[in-house]
């Protein structure tokens, strides 16, 4: 089930990325909604990573193309932002908390302007809404792994963009700042961003998300969570390995009840 929308936020035609001779992502043809909170799913090694690098052009592809609202890439850079998996990131390089984020507002400051104080209250303003404003001053080699993804989703958050790209942004973070982290990309979602997720837990994906993409280097779904959270389209992208690892029917049961729409 792949559902295609007018005037979609995100397009992706034919898209297809290999690694050298390693072919990781096959005919991808998708269009996203503007607004929603989007979760992409699937086996390790599944080319999730892959497919945002690509729609960003920051991994080139073989054939195919993506463009963002309905424009070439190059034209809306400053509207996107991305948060990258966190292992992919030097975190002993000198900087604080604040710095990190301070660098997030750089773009929209003109060349040779530095940051001054509008900046700064903004940067401020950012790291208090993943709650880290308390260690605006800490070195970010100092701060345990959860907190260095918050600080990178402030810096994402000071960027003031229109899509936000991110990378297993709950990975080492505990239940709780989880949970308040989704809350703010709902409400991130509810003011019109688009708030694009890897994401690993099938479990949570159902209350989470308002849309999901299923990928297993070819793309299963894309669509309404409701509508792609079914048995045949799980065990399609997770194939064997699903009933092995989890009970899809209580995947299926968990998403009719959102705790944190009620
Ligand atoms: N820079 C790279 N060079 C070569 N192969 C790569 C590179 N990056 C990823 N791969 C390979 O491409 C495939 C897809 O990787 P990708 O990271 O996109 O998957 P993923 O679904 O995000 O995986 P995971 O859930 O494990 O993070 C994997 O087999 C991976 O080993």
């Amino acid at each position: 089930m792949i559902q295609q929308i007018e005037h979609p936020v995100v397009e992706v035609h034919d898209l297809m990325v290999s690694y050298g001779q390693n072919p990781v992502l096959w005919n991808i043809d998708l269009t996203l909604p503007s607004g929603a909170l989007i979760g992409i799913l699937g086996p390790n090694g599944a080319g999730k990573s892959t497919l945002i690098k690509a729609i960003m052009g920051l991994v080139e592809a073989n054939s195919g193309y993506s463009r963002l609202f309905d424009q070439e890439l190059n034209k809306v850079r400053n509207r996107v932002s991305y948060v990258p998996q966190r292992e992919s990131v030097d975190w002993d390089f000198p900087a604080s908390a604040l710095d990190i984020v301070m660098m997030g507002t750089y773009h929209h400051l003109g060349l040779f302007k530095r940051p001054g104080k509008k900046e700064k209250e903004l940067a401020l303003e950012c790291l208090d809404k993943v709650n880290m404003k308390a260690f605006a001053k800490r070195q970010i080699s100092e701060l345990s792994g959860g907190q260095q993804q918050r600080v990178f989703i402030a810096r994402a958050l000071a960027q003031q963009a229109d899509i936000y790209f991110m990378d297993e942004p709950f990975a080492g973070v505990d239940m709780s700042t989880e949970k308040a982290l989704v809350e703010l990309f709902r409400e991130m979602a509810g003011s019109g961003k688009t708030v694009i997720v890897v994401h690993h837990d099938i479990y949570s994906a159902g209350t989470y998300f308002d849309w999901l993409i299923m990928l297993n280097m070819h793309l299963v779904a894309s669509g309404p969570t409701k509508e792609v959270l079914t048995e045949e389209l799980l065990t399609k992208t997770y194939g064997g390995k699903l009933s092995t690892l989890t009970d899809i029917g209580e995947v299926i049961k968990k998403s009719d009840f959102n705790p944190l729409k009620s």
